[in-house]
């Protein structure tokens, strides 16, 4: 089984105001195709954490290993503002990245246009960003992220500009591209509900220094009801989260650091 291991990671940054420990003796593992959400207060490290999976820096102590992988596995990130090409069509934009694997044109237009008709957005193919709302807009980001069939998608916090019905339609259509591809996921988001409606497990961490504080297995039947309606201990797991994560909150306030949980 392909696995990521996230070994004893550490993180410092240093600015001219200072230097800050963003992580501290982080160890987590995933499993291919698993959905594992990383929740925790403002500033905890959890994007730092998506950057070093993502080889985008590198830890300053300890090691992420993929193992049992024959080469390096293809990651994708997404984030809150995935930025479209303004100049590219919207098929154009989810196809960037096979344009990238030298994938011919008439292919890769086919492949677009079949993602983009799974999330009812066929009609919209021959868009431009600027036609699009900014709900589609983050549903493009996603469809190009998937349609490299990557081994491995980072996800920063995709949905927090949307609505909350927006968010509810997009959560549904994330959830049945993962379900068709199985890439393993990380998922960085502050909404306990939506990270234990989406997630197999939520790595919940506490924050100056970054730690991992718990693992809470949500443990839902699949497919999910993200209404959350059908999954009796919803309510349980959340409360049992937020009391984990409220007193990092609370000195937050105090301190005036606060953005959100
Ligand atoms: N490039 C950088 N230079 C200096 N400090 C940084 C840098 N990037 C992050 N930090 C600091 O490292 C800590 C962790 O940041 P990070 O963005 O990983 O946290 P986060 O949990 O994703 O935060 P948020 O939930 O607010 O997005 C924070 O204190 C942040 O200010």
């Amino acid at each position: 089984m392909k696995q990521l291991h996230v070994i004893g990671v550490s993180k410092r940054y240093s600015s001219k105001r200072g230097s800050v420990k963003a992580l501290a003796s982080v160890s987590c593992s995933v499993q291919q195709g698993e959905f594992v959400a990383l929740l925790g207060p403002s500033g905890c490290g959890k994007s730092t954490l998506l950057r070093l999976v993502a080889g985008l820096s590198q830890p300053d102590d300890g090691q992420i290993e993929f193992r049992e992988w024959v080469q390096m596995p293809k990651a994708r990130l997404v984030f809150q503002d995935s930025a479209l090409f303004p100049w590219m069509s919207v098929w154009e934009n989810v196809a960037f990245g096979l344009e990238m694997e030298a994938m011919p044109v008439a292919e890769r237009r086919e492949r677009a246009v079949a993602l983009l008709a799974t999330m009812g957005m066929a009609d919209f193919h021959q868009h431009y960003p600027h036609e699009l709302s900014g709900g589609m807009r983050q549903r493009v980001a996603i469809a190009r992220a998937f349609a490299t069939e990557p081994d491995i998608l980072l996800m920063d916090e995709p949905l927090r500009a949307l609505d909350a019905q927006m968010r509810l339609v997009v959560q549904e259509e994330l959830l049945a591209l993962w379900n068709r591809q199985k890439p393993m996921v990380l998922y960085v988001t502050h909404d306990i509900e939506e990270a234990l409606l989406l997630a197999d497990r939520v790595l919940v961490m506490s924050g100056k220094p970054g730690k991992i504080r718990e693992e809470v297995i949500s443990g839902f039947h699949r497919p999910r009801d993200l209404t959350g309606r059908d999954h009796k201990n919803l309510e349980e797991l959340k409360w049992h989260i937020w009391k984990l994560l409220e007193s990092d909150v609370r000195g937050q306030l105090q301190s005036g650091t606060a953005n959100t949980v």
